[in-house]
């Protein structure tokens, strides 16, 4: 045990987390050159399209080091907000961690918010000064950054070029002479969290797990605590680049265990493993994970329901997270009701459908989970606009609060808070970190930016504000729907839930807006807004008048095969309610009003 190290990589998105992974694995003779792909650790196909690392995953390296063999254990963590609770988790199966910071764009709000998460649980933290070969870095700068958000000295940053290979082997040897050698007992009660799960088709779900106490055995009975479900541990065994059995595994290791489990819900992140026989208690932390977003997901052909149920029930054997109950709307007929971590897994899920499942689906405003509360004081939860009850039947609507720390160069704070009190948000704290970098915190309504406020903050500070948060709880708004109709006929899948104040001022944009998305039909279109019975809008989008052919002038019939594949592809995402039909983008317009 004292030849191993558990650590993990923390950093912003982008600050080179995965380049630096692929470095160690090589310099570990781990996996050879030629078998080296770009960004290795990264997967599944859309985790190497996006550029970014959605599920963690673990890998073991050997390295000598001053004559002594080491086994370190590299657990990997997400990079994104939504999947924050991974990150507590796999940060929770190590003994250190190297903090990588981007020379060129320092310290960001993901970089401390992951920090905190790592000195919370007592990590060594190593400081990795990343990018130096750029020529916009700011190495002096950055490294004073890092001494005073570490209270580190200056000649313990490490200075890297993941892509150049520099530094390299000083991450090495810091890793074996700074991280601390796991604790434990292995005759101790079992005591393993998992920090992982990964499906595979044919073997069913691997779970990934770190040992605290005790030692596993293959062929052995094993319970999950938080579940309290039994298996057997038909194989364990340690995860190189490819996964290499053993007869055992004990304190202090990271492993994966193989028990034919087949639904990925049966597995949560954070559970503890032990024996059935001699059972320990359950590691500190865990958590059922809960869905902050929810919107509708719909066949656009109805006739494919029943295959979209069978692509979601797949989806979800290797998606924990995601959940889902059928639901009806009267214009969309009959789909699903989904929650999703966040915006990212939201869109993750809807391109898994296309892709893995050939499915064409639309997906309905994404909303949050707001509480009715009744005149008796009982809750219960809105997940859709259809569940908004009548205002004289409740006590009032509570909707969900975030604390959000954002961290920017000062030149943009004016902006930046004028963005949060636009989105209702209070001011709570304002840091300066250096003299010119500011950290500020919010509290704000989840309503308000799990959509787009990221992408709005990005664009106000040309790119250098970052933004990390999390949930505080639950406080009373008033809340209305807002709903749609169109040629007077309410369309229920357009419907959304905002704030009173805001209510009148998006009715009449969202109007504009589907003005501008619902493509030109046959007939006139009247396109209102109500709250209750109250029209508050209305657009018109006017019969269309010539045919789009007419504008080819005879001849060229390339072009003309362009156009009609145009319209074809364009119909793709097309639903028809009532005799109206309503594109893909109508049913997000809600989010992009401002
Ligand atoms: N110039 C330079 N570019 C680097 C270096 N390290 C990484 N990059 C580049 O920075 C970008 C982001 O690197 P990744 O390794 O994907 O970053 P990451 O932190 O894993 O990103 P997420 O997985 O999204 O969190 C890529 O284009 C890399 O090629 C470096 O040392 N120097």
């Amino acid at each position: 045990m004292k030849n191993i190290r558990n650590f993990c990589i923390i950093a912003h998105i982008d600050h080179g987390k995965s380049t630096l992974a692929d470095r160690l694995l090589q310099a570990t003779g781990t996996v050879s050159d030629r078998d080296m792909q770009e960004q290795l650790l990264d997967d599944m196909d859309l985790e190497r399209e996006r550029g970014i690392t959605i599920k963690s995953h673990a890998i073991q390296m050997d390295y000598k080091f001053n004559g002594e063999d080491y086994t370190l254990n590299l657990i990997d963590t997400p990079g994104h907000v939504d999947f924050s609770y991974e990150v507590s988790r796999s940060i929770a199966a190590c003994e250190g961690a190297l903090l990588i910071v981007d020379a060129a764009q320092g310290i960001e709000a993901q970089t401390i918010s992951n920090l905190y998460l790592a000195l919370e649980h007592d990590l060594e933290i190593i400081p990795v000064l990343n990018k130096i070969d750029l020529p916009s870095a700011m190495p002096e700068e950055v490294t004073d950054q890092i001494v005073e958000l570490i209270g580190c000295a200056p000649e313990s940053v490490i200075h890297a070029s993941a892509k150049e290979g520099i530094g390299i082997d000083n991450i090495l040897s810091a890793i074996i002479e700074r991280i601390p050698a796991p604790k434990g007992d292995p005759e101790e009660p079992l005591q393993a969290m998992i920090f992982d799960s990964v499906f595979n088709p044919f073997r069913g779900i691997e779970v990934y797990f770190r040992v605290f106490n005790g030692t596993l055995k293959k062929g052995e009975k094993v319970k999950f605590v938080n579940t309290n479900k039994t298996y057997e541990a038909d194989e364990i065994g340690v995860l190189k680049l490819k996964q290499q059995p053993k007869n055992s595994i004990s304190a202090g290791n990271v492993g994966y265990i193989i028990s034919g489990i087949k639904v990925a819900k049966e597995v949560k992140v954070g559970d503890t493993i032990t024996h059935v026989d001699r059972p320990c208690k359950a590691v500190k932390g865990f958590e059922n994970v809960k869905p902050m977003v929810f919107a509708g997901i719909y066949p656009v052909d109805t006739s494919e329901f029943e295959e979209l149920r069978a692509s979601m029930e797949k989806l979800q054997l290797n998606d924990a997270s995601l959940i889902w109950e059928p639901e009806t709307s009267a214009a969309l007929g009959f789909g699903f009701r989904c929650g999703f971590l966040g915006m990212l897994h939201m869109e993750i899920v809807q391109e898994r459908l296309e892709r893995e499942f050939d499915m064409t689906v639309i997906t309905t405003v994404p909303s949050v989970q707001f509480h009715a509360v009744k005149t008796d004081g009982s809750v219960y939860n809105i997940n859709a606009p259809s569940e908004m009850p009548e205002p004289n039947t409740v006590s009032h609507i509570e909707e969900p609060f975030i604390r959000a720390q954002i961290i920017s160069k000062a030149d943009y704070i004016g902006n930046i808070i004028s963005l949060c009190i636009d989105k209702r948000g209070i001011i709570k704290n304002q840091v300066y970190l250096t003299s010119n970098r500011v950290e500020l915190t919010f509290e704000l309504p989840l309503a308000e930016i799990v959509f787009d406020f990221f992408d709005k903050l990005k664009t106000l500070s040309r790119g250098y504000a970052s933004l990390d948060y999390e949930l505080i709880g639950y406080r009373q708004s008033s809340m209305v729907k807002l709903d749609i109709m169109l040629n007077s006929e309410k369309v229920d899948a357009l419907s959304a839930i905002v704030h009173r104040d805001k209510a009148y001022e998006w009715g009449k944009r969202l109007c504009e807006k589907l003005k501008d998305l619902i493509p030109r039909q046959m007939f006139e279109i009247a396109i209102q807004a109500s709250i209750g019975t109250k029209i508050i809008a209305r657009e018109t989008v006017k019969a269309m008048r010539k045919n789009v052919l007419a504008k080819c002038y005879g001849g060229d019939i390339s072009r003309k095969r362009k156009l009609l594949e145009k319209q074809k592809k364009g119909k793709k995402r097309m639903r028809q309610v009532g005799n109206v039909e309503i594109p893909q983008e109508a049913f997000m317009a809600v989010l992009k009003l401002d």
